[in-house]
């Protein structure tokens, strides 16, 4: 069989603890093709971020290993390019300058024009060219995950790495991200591996979802192909069977076949989310009072 893009292969992982060695992952294993939209999801504390530290080369795993086009991943580097929740810009250089500093490195050598005309090119693709020359504390949260989504996309990674990106922006704009994320996806192909607690953003955006067991000692418990087809219009899905039935089959395994023992049964049904939907239905509350 030909080798994956990126191969994730018997993955597991111990962290010292003062109470002796702790086993957060478990004999992971997961194939990925170039081009392919993988949402992890799973319950709080499962171990998505380890796996995707893992890809990233920010952990070493203590069993098994990961493979990148033919190359193993021992160290972060710019092939993989990493989002987290909260923006990680410097506050004290504009949007454009942020970028640029990432497209410095990954650029250095060629022409001063051509690294201005690609940072120029990245952030109006995230529709961020009017704002380029203000600094992050002059745009709104939204914003600055667009530019930190520029940065991440100007590296040219062969694996975007995103942990929750649109976890802390509030309901209306987290779905414009996911808009513009479809439209970049459309346009650059991207291979990303996209960690989320939201069902209907998994489904929306993922060409496979998956779905972690519980830890300690956490696996792949399934994975869901969802062959819906592309541009996915998110009102147009709302009444599309198919895509409920994946909506629905993902909330099974995270709420009947995998639920978390130490989650009331009352809040176990009829959530969207993994574990924020308390608070997200509060967010929800805002974004139609505002
Ligand atoms: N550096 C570390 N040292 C010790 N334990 C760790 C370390 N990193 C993660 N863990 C443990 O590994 C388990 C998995 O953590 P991880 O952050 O990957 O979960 P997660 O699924 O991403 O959680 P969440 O959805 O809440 O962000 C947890 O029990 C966590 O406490």
């Amino acid at each position: 069989m030909a080798n994956s893009y990126l191969d994730i292969s018997g993955v597991s992982i111990e962290f010292p603890t003062p109470n002796g060695p702790f086993k957060a992952l478990d004999n992971v294993n997961l194939k990925i093709e170039k081009g392919e939209f993988i949402s992890l999801i799973g319950h709080s504390g499962c171990g998505k971020s380890t796996v995707l530290n893992i890809v990233a080369g920010l952990y070493n795993a203590t069993q098994g290993g990961v493979i990148l086009q033919g190359k193993e991943v021992l160290q972060p580097g710019p092939d993989r390019a990493v989002v987290f929740q909260n923006h990680s810009l410097f506050p004290w250089l504009t949007c454009y300058e942020n970028v640029r500093l990432a497209v410095d490195k990954v650029m250095k050598g060629k022409p001063k024009a051509e690294r201005h005309e690609w940072t120029e090119y990245n952030l109006e693709l995230v529709h961020m060219g009017h704002a380029m020359h203000k600094r992050p504390d002059e745009i709104s949260g939204g914003m600055k995950q667009r530019v930190g989504i520029a940065r991440a996309l100007s590296m040219q990674p062969k694996v975007l790495l995103m942990d929750e990106p649109f976890g802390a922006l509030d309901a209306l704009t987290r779905a414009h991200m996911q808009d513009s994320l479809t439209e970049i996806q459309a346009e650059l192909n991207n291979t990303v591996i996209m960690i989320t607690h939201d069902v209907d953003e998994a489904v929306l955006l993922s060409d496979r979802i998956v779905m972690m067991t519980n830890g300690p000692a956490a696996t792949i418990g399934e994975i869901l192909h969802v062959d819906l087809e592309r541009p996915r219009e998110r009102l147009e899905l709302a009444d599309d069977p198919t895509y409920n039935h994946y909506r629905a089959e993902v909330l099974k395994f995270l709420h009947e076949r995998h639920a978390k023992k130490d989650v009331p049964q009352s809040t176990k049904k009829a959530t969207t989310t993994t574990s924020d939907a308390a608070d997200k239905k509060e967010e929800d509350k805002k974004d139609v009072a505002a």
